[in-house]
Parts: C-alpha cells; structure tokens; sequence
C-alpha cells in the first residue's frame, strides 16, 4: 500500500545505533503495519519536519510488530490521567495511560550511559521507559488497533522534545541529569560487610527536576535494590557538601538539621564547601511540597560516574558541585556576556561566550561562541537600534535557548550575575546589590551618562527575570582607588570638591586589574613588584599608570570623557571650549530620561564628538587602515594623544616600567596603531617586533618587543567577564 511501511525492525534501545530521524517522513509515509493501515479516505495531518516526535514500538518481537510515528501530545487528566498522541492521520490515536493520578508520581526512566558506551551521554535522554508497564491504547480510523500493558518504549526525535514531555508527565521541568555510579546513604552503605558496592542504588541516571508550580527543585533516582523510586527536595539537604573527593568524584549531602553525618566512609576533608546554585533556599521553602520526606535519613552519599569526554566544566560531577556565573558587561557600544562553571576558592571555567557589538553602529552585530566552537558568527540584529537591555535579552535567550548548553537550561540555573558598573563612587570593592546600592549606584546615573543607567537596565532585568540568582556589581572605579591624593585631586575648592565628591575616580579598572594579573603571570613577576602603561582602547579609550600592580594614575576622570578621545568621546579639551561651541549648552538635552540628567553639554562631548565626529565612522578598524586626510587626521590625533599619557606615565613612573600594554579592541586587533605608537614612544627604549605585531593574538598576554627594546611591549587580550567571576569565586561576601 502507497506511503506505508511493514517495519518489523530490532529494537534499536540498548544499541549504539543512532537516534532514526525520518527526514524523508511525510504525513502520508507514516509506517504502521499493515494491519493497521487504514483503509478509508485519509486525512493526514501535517506534523510538520521532520514530522514526528517519537516512535513507540507495539507487539515488539513478535511477527505484528509495528513502529507508531507520534506527532503532538496532551497530557489529560479527564477519567484516567493519560498522555494523547496525535499520531500521522487524523483519528488515530494513542492515548498512554498513566498509573497514577498525581503527577509527580510518574518517573520516566533513563538508562544510564554506560549502556552506550561510544554514544553520547546526553542522547540517552532521547530513549525513554518505565520500571513498570502501563497501559497503552492504540485506535486508528479502523478501530482499536492495540490495548494492553506493555513496557513502553518511546524513542524521542529530539532531547528538547523528550525532556519536554517528561516535564508535562511530572508536572515538573526536567532541568539536568547527571550518571551516577552510586547513591547510599547512613542506613544504606555504600559497600555491604564483603565489600561489595551496594548503596541504595548503582548506576543511575539521577535526575534534577523543578516543579512548575512552586519552583522547587528534586532529585530522583532509582533505588534498584528496593525496587522502587526515590524522590528529595533539594532543599531538605545542606548546601554544604561534606566528604567531598573530587578524585573519586564523591561527596555526601547532609540532611538539614540532622545530626552531623558520620565520618567513616569517604577520603574528603571537611570544610565549607560551595554549592550549586540549586542547593540555596529559593522562596522560603519546607519539604511539604512533595518528594520523599529525608525522616530518619542524616546524609546521602553520590559518586558520579566519570566522562572524560566531556568539556571542561561540563562533567556530571562539575555541574552538580559548580555554580553557574553570568558576567554582564556592558560597555558603551556592546554588550558581552560570559558564561562560567566556578567553585569557590577556583578559577572559574568558561563554558560559552555571547556579545552584540556596534550598538552605537547599527546594525548590530551578534557572536556566540560555546566551548571552542563558534556558534554564531557575525550575525547582522535587524533591529535599527538596539539599547544595553535589549541586547542583553537577545544574549540571555540565545545561552537559554542552546539546547548544548545544558548547564543554563532555565533561568534559574544561574547562581550569580555580575555586571561591570562603570561608576562605583567612593565603594573600592565589588558589591552585592541590595536596595540600598541599587540607590547608591542610581545617584552616580549622571556620572557615567554612556554606561550607568544602561547597566542598571539590565541589572533591573535580571532582578525582574532571574530571581534565583545574586546580583554582584563590579566598579571600574574600584580598581583605581590607590591613585594617591595629589594625582586624584582636582586644583578646586577643597570644600565644593569634597561635599559634591569631585575627585578622579578612574574606569577600566576591571581591564587593568585583568591586565595586571596576566601581565606579572607572563613576565613572572611578582604582582606588587610590577609597574606598567597600560592602554585600554575601545569605544572608550584609557591609559593607566600602574605602580606595584596598583593603579597610580589614569586618564579617565570624574566621568569617563576625560583622558584619551573615544569614538564619540571628545576626551580632554580646554573646558571652556564647549562654552564657545554652542549657545545655551547649560539646558538638559532632550535625550535625559527620569534615570539619566544630560546636560547638553555632556551630549556633546560624550556622543557627538571623538573620531566618529572627525570621520564619520566608530570603526576605527577603518580609521587606521584608510589614507583618507579625515582619517589620517583621527588616526594620528590619537596616536598623538596615546604617547602624550605614555611619555607623563613614563615620568611618574620614573622610568621604571616593565612593559607598556596594549589592550582592548583597538589595543589588541591594530596593528597599525600598535606600530604608530611605539614608532613615536622610541626615544624611550621602546621597540616593536614586526612580525610579531602582525601576527593575531593567540594567547592572553603576547610579546612583540623588539630587539634591544629597554622595556617590554605587550598586547593583552582583556577579559573584563572573567575578571568578574573571579572576583565573585574569591570573595566570601560574595559568594551564596
Ligand atoms: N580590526 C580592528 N582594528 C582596529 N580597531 C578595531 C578593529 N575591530 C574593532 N575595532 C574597534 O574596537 C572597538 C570595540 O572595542 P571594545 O573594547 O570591544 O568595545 P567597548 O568599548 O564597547 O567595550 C570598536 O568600536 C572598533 O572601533
Ligand atoms: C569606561 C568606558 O569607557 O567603557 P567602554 O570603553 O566599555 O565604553
Ligand atoms: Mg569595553
């Protein structure tokens, strides 16, 4: 019979074989026996590519056996709780019969990865069963077709799809799943009197899961030794971990308020841990939301199943242990946002990398880069302008939405946010945000009118949409708050300056924090032993003086428009000038918002000036590359204006200096301002290696001193994201 066919295959669970995925399906090449081929007019439907979601197999093994191709599914609670599947022609169905009627009462089973060895470990979730049979009911235009209990066997098209569907049969969103060797706790051993590993149950896929109404979460395994599931709301347990062994990937969770756990078993030292963030209390929270109660239970010991195949950072027992940091910065043309796996006391890893850049320069443009694969190259944002928060949100959707970024499947997984706050006022340390600096930061809105108020957009989104996690701001600011009083003061009125706090405050400091730590790395240098010029050049550009690793000076001011031009900042110019350039430059410009008080004057020399103004372009991509006189004119005023800053650092620092640095996007991909500077700064000892000026960055910290050069030049690709995190993983104020 046209477009159907006899499928008596092996079953493909348990083997290597890859997931089938029909592309050739068509609603009418629907496979179904011959039996049950319909034999009236049909109707089909149109599933849509690649047409199904899953097949299930009916008289497996036996001469009728037939694979049914299911298309949507409802799961309804009318009479019996079942689960309906369209299948490919209209009046067929099969309707799955749940055994229970309370939802989380269903446990879809998974096998563990060992049961593929050479598959991959996540499509495993792709095959799907019950401990127990249920019944299934199969009607197709001819009439009932099949009606029985069976072990069902569903074979999902995608991981989405399955994990989807186990979310709707338990009414709680399957959130991630690690493969466990095996669970015991302090009345289930984890080796019996012989010896023999025995625990509560052994290899496991144990799942984490957050319930859709309350948003609490669970985690389920098989105890396969008493035949039956085991559920426990994450809350029940510490967020301490206890008995930890990374090496045998080990660790034991004690039950809150339980007696402490006993000692005996395990190699780990006993101290303050960190923990995921599903292991903090979210919205209060009791265990009389479902799940097991922990009763008489003090601990329950896991040992995670090794995959050395896995990313960095992405093994089962790093996603369990790790917090996920989201670093957020915002800059005055982009937005990048980095996400890291980090525990605390350790280098976060960076697990993927999404930013949208030439803000200022539509169309925007958009990269993500997972792992070291690049996901998303150069992507052209339709949208004419896009503000900081809303890039921020096409940023956060693109990490949710990547179905091979497992550790941010919800919003909820990610434990911490931090977003780079370029004005930080008088805080020399990173904060946690709490009402009280949300107002602080607020007052300093005017203060860095490019970036302030934009960043508090997205910290504002991310208290809206991420409720489960802390919210660290980070301050350009902090870094330079060594800059000694004779070089911070402005020549004022000391009592004006210090009730309206006029001081310089410095920015980059997140660059050149990053700067100096990779910089001493790279020269092998002690950090307080170093000195250094470092140049930070981007939208906004700025030089810093760097003393014993600390900053001592730095071209940024009060705000940043003072120092270096920007692409539309002016940087220093006689301050009478805009006076003279405009009348009436006092009034507030039509651009201030209820957040953000610009004076015209601001907007000059913020927005309307810099290399933009002289050339008509923010790239200065093509500035340096272009012998256009407009061109040649920017390119060379900054050039002039970078060594004015080199040579007064290089006095300040008495000559004493270790490498001048070149970073930032100007810093790190021109080559031909790189060589324009150090051409003029020559007299100084300075000197270039060609070839190695020209070469692209592959490292963090690059040399590309020449011969004989006195000090060091270096070109440093920053990190302000990673920066972040580390600063969150290293401090206990914090850390959740
Ligand atoms: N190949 C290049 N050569 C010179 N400059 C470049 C090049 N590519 C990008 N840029 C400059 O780098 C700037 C972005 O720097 P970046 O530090 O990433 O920005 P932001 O200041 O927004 O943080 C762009 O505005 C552009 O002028
Ligand atoms: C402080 C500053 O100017 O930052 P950015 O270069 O990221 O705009
Ligand atoms: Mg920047």
């Amino acid at each position: 019979m046209a477009g159907l066919r006899h499928s008596v295959s092996s079953s493909s669970f348990n083997s290597s074989a890859p997931a089938p995925r029909d592309l050739t399906f068509t609603p009418s090449s629907a496979a179904t026996s011959q039996t049950s081929a319909p034999t009236t007019a049909l109707v089909p439907l149109d599933l849509g590519p690649p047409g199904y979601n899953a097949t299930i197999k009916l008289y497996e093994r036996t001469a009728n056996e037939t694979t049914v191709f299911l298309g949507p599914w409802d799961v309804v609670s009318a009479e019996s709780r079942r689960v309906v599947w369209r299948c490919s022609y209209a009046g067929e169905v099969l309707e799955h019969f749940l055994p229970s009627e309370y939802a989380a009462d269903i446990f879809p089973y998974t096998l563990h990865s060992q049961h593929r060895r050479f598959g991959d470990p996540r499509e495993m979730e792709l095959y799907l069963t019950f401990r127990e049979h249920h019944r299934v009911r199969y009607t197709t235009v001819d009439g009932l077709f099949h009606d029985d209990y069976i072990e069902v066997k569903y074979e999902f098209t995608t991981i989405d799809c399955s994990m989807q569907f186990q979310g709707d049969l338990r009414g709680r969103d399957l959130v991630d799943w690690y493969d466990i060797d095996v669970a015991w706790s302090d009345t289930h051993r984890r080796t019996d009197s012989y010896g023999n590993v025995r625990g509560l149950g052994t290899i496991q896929r144990m799942k984490l899961w957050r319930d859709r109404y309350s948003n609490f979460h669970y985690f389920t395994f098989y105890a396969n030794y008493r035949r039956r599931w085991k559920e426990y709301m994450v809350h029940d347990f510490d967020a301490d971990f206890r008995q930890r062994d990374d090496r045998h990937r080990r660790l034991q969770l004690n039950v809150r308020g339980a007696r402490r756990a006993s000692a005996s078993e395990g190699h780990g030292r006993d101290r303050r841990f960190s923990a995921s963030s599903i292991f903090r209390p979210r919205n209060g929270g009791s265990s009389s939301h479902g799940g097991e109660s922990t009763g008489e239970l003090r601990y329950l010991g896991i040992q995670f199943t090794r995959n050395d195949r896995a990313e960095p950072g992405s093994d089962d027992y790093r996603r369990f242990i790790d917090l996920i940091i989201l670093s957020v910065n915002a800059g005055s043309s982009s937005v990048k946002v980095s996400v890291y796996s980090a525990e605390y006391g350790q280098p976060p890893v960076q697990l993927a990398e999404a930013q949208i850049s030439g803000l200022t320069a539509p169309p925007a443009i958009l990269d993500y880069t997972r792992g070291s694969e690049k996901v998303i190259k150069a992507d052209k944002m339709n949208d004419k302008t896009l503000s900081q928060r809303d890039a921020f949100g096409v940023l956060l959707k693109t990490l949710v939405d990547d179905a091979d970024l497992p550790q941010i499947s919800h919003k909820d997984d990610i434990g911490i946010v931090c977003h780079r706050i370029v004005h930080g006022g008088d805080y020399n340390k990173s904060q946690l945000i709490s009402p009280d600096t949300y107002r602080v930061l607020e007052g300093l809105n005017d203060l860095a009118p490019l970036h302030n108020s934009n960043s508090l957009g997205i910290v504002q989104a991310c208290i809206r949409d991420l409720s489960g996690s802390r919210n660290i701001a980070c301050f350009d600011s902090q870094f330079h708050s060594t800059i000694p009083p004779h070089i911070r003061t402005y020549p004022i009125n000391p009592d004006i300056a210090q009730s309206n706090k006029l001081r310089k405050y410095g920015f980059h400091g997140i660059s050149y924090s990053f700067i100096t730590r990779a910089s001493a790395k790279f020269l092998g240098k002690s950090k307080d032993k170093l000195n250094l010029i470092a140049l930070h050049l981007g939208s906004g550009a700025s030089a810093c003086a760097i003393k014993g690793g600390k900053s001592w000076d730095t071209s940024m001011g009060l705000t940043p428009l003072a120092g270096l031009p920007g692409a539309t900042r002016s940087g220093s110019v006689d301050p009478s000038l805009v006076f003279h350039y405009a009348s009436d430059v006092g009034r507030l410009s039509p651009a201030s918002t209820k957040e953000l008080h610009i004076s015209r004057a601001e907007e000059i020399l913020n927005k309307e000036a810099g290399w933009k103004a002289l050339t008509g372009t923010t790239n200065f991509g093509i500035i340096a590359t272009s012998n256009d006189p407009p061109m040649k004119l920017a390119f060379d005023l900054v050039v002039d204006r970078i060594c004015g800053f080199i040579g007064s650092y290089y006095v300040s620092l008495r000559g004493e200096v270790d490498a001048l640095v070149f970073a930032g996007g100007i810093g790190e991909k021109s080559d031909k301002l790189r060589r324009a500077v150090v051409d003029q700064i020559s007299c100084l000892g300075f000197a270039l290696d060609e070839d190695a000026n020209a070469k692209k960055l592959e490292d963090v910290v690059q040399d590309i001193s020449g011969a004989g050069a006195k000090q060091k030049v270096l070109v440093c690709a920053t990190d302000e994201q990673f920066e972040m995190a580390r600063v969150c993983a290293e401090d206990q104020d914090l850390w959740p």
